[in-house]
Order: C-alpha cells, then sequence, then structure tokens
C-alpha cells in the first residue's frame, strides 16, 4: 500500500522544510516553546527506545549533576541518571540518526529562530528518571548567557500516563499568565528558549522516564561566553601566581 512506500528523498526533504516554516518557526517566535508529535515515527523511536535502554541497563548513565548543592538530601534534588551520547558510539546508530534529523530542522529554521546564529550543540544528554518518586527542581537552563538557546528534548515513553505517572515538564513562560504541562511522550520532540524566557521543572515520576535532550548554540553568545571564561581563569592564574 501507498502508505509504508519510502518517501523519496525530495517528499522528505520537502516535510521537513514545510515543519519548520510553517509550524517550528511561527510556534518557537511566538510562544517561545513547541511540540512536534510523531517525529519519526513508531518504527526509528522504538529503535532509539531500545538503545536507550541499553544504555541504562549497561550502567553507563551517572547520577545527574546536583542542580543546586544542598547538604544531606541531594538524592531529594536529583533523580535523573545522565550519559552523554554523540550517536557514534557502538550501539547508539539509532540516536545518531535522531540528532542528524533534529540538526536538519534547526539548519533548516537557521536565521528564523529569534535572531539567532546556530553553528553548533553539546553532545546528546540521555536522561533517565528511575520514576522513585524523583523529579527535578524548577530552574532555567540557560541563565547566565553561555551560549546555549534552543533546548530540544526528545521524549521516549510509550503508554505514558501522566495522571499516574506524573513526570510532566512544567515550563513557566516568563510573564505569561500560564504554564505548559507537557508529557514526556513517545515520538514527541519538544523545542523552547534555553534563557530565563523559559524556567522549568520535571514534576516527580513514578515510572521510568527516559528523554534524550540537544542544547544548540548561538555563535555569537557562545563565542562571548568563552571570552569571559577565558579572562576569568586568566586572571585567576595571575592572581595566583602574582
Ligand atoms: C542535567 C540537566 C537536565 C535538565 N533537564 C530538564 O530540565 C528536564 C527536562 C525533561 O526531562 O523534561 N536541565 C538542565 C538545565 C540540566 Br544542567
Ligand atoms: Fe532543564
Amino acid at each position: 500500500p501507498r502508505s509504508n512506500r519510502p518517501k523519496s528523498k525530495e517528499h522528505k526533504r520537502l516535510n521537513t522544510h514545510r515543519l519548520v516554516l510553517q509550524y517550528i518557526v511561527p510556534c518557537m517566535n511566538s510562544y517561545g516553546l513547541c511540540i512536534v508529535d510523531n517525529f519519526l515515527g513508531e518504527k526509528l523511536g522504538d529503535r532509539i527506545v531500545q538503545e536507550v535502554r541499553r544504555v541504562h541497563e549497561d550502567g553507563s548513565m551517572q547520577d545527574g549533576q546536583l542542580a543546586c548543592q544542598t547538604l544531606g538530601q541531594t538524592k531529594a534534588i536529583r533523580g535523573d541518571k545522565i550519559a552523554w551520547v554523540e550517536g557514534i558510539e557502538t550501539g547508539c546508530h539509532n540516536i545518531g540518526v535522531l540528532l542528524s534529523r533534529i540538526d536538519k530542522l534547526i539548519t533548516f529554521a537557521d536565521g528564523k529562530l529569534g535572531s539567532y546564529k546556530i553553528r553548533g550543540r553539546h553532545k546528546a544528554m540521555v536522561a533517565c528518571y528511575p520514576g522513585n518518586g524523583a523529579g527535578y527542581v524548577k530552574h532555567v537552563d540557560n541563565p547566565n548567557a553561555d551560549g546555549r538557546c534552543v533546548t530540544c528534548i526528545y521524549y521516549l515513553n510509550k503508554n505514558w500516563n501522566a495522571k499516574e505517572h506524573g513526570g510532566v515538564l512544567r515550563i513557566f513562560p516568563e510573564g505569561k499568565s500560564y504554564v505548559a504541562d507537557i508529557e514526556p511522550l513517545f515520538d514527541r520532540l519538544l523545542l523552547f528558549w534555553s534563557d530565563r524566557r523559559n524556567p522549568h521543572e520535571v514534576q516527580p515520576s513514578f515510572a521510568t522516564r527516559y528523554a534524550i535532550t540537544v542544547w544548540y548554540f548561538d555563535s555569537e553568545e557562545r563565542a562571548e561566553a568563552k571570552r569571559r571564561f577565558r579572562d576569568s581563569t586568566a586572571s585567576s592564574q595571575s592572581s595566583t601566581t602574582s
């Protein structure tokens, strides 16, 4: 049947173009966040879930670094375990395909997402909330102009029921009277501005909750952040040597 006929390359390219220009760009510029459901389709989505499960079961995930230093009950602050993945490691091929598909979206959108010029990104952060009721305290991804401009999160959780499992990502768009409650649903891609416009939290999760996050850099802000970092380390070295 036509439905599973392989889409021509050109056909797929036009689909991406339309998705970006008619939906993602206007949505980001109006609301500062955007949800794309059924991003890759079930087959590829399933393969990515399998790879993430193996990364988790191989024990290659470490406890996420603390969102803020609190003595004693550190576990209560960060329950998620994370692993940094480029997508070229053995057994991570499909995670690599996901990253190249998100890269294509961002490249198509370049120049139209705010006034950002995006020329690079972080490695992907594969995260797992173990479902013990842990979540993630409210925070801003990039509060001090470290260069990150867009946060992209790909969710991998089939049959997720927020009533029962919690794990909702709640975004508090700055200056708005509403909050955005986003369920971490399978094959869902979420994009939002990484700066103070989008404080967010993960509500307590009561089932295993997987997500893959990539942060894209604005070239100017990133270069400036590197300059500031170089100056600060240089000055601290000079003060120690003097
Ligand atoms: C390590 C780290 C994780 C996160 N994750 C979330 O905000 C959760 C998003 C979701 O899974 O819905 N954010 C920051 C700023 C750092 Br750093
Ligand atoms: Fe975050």
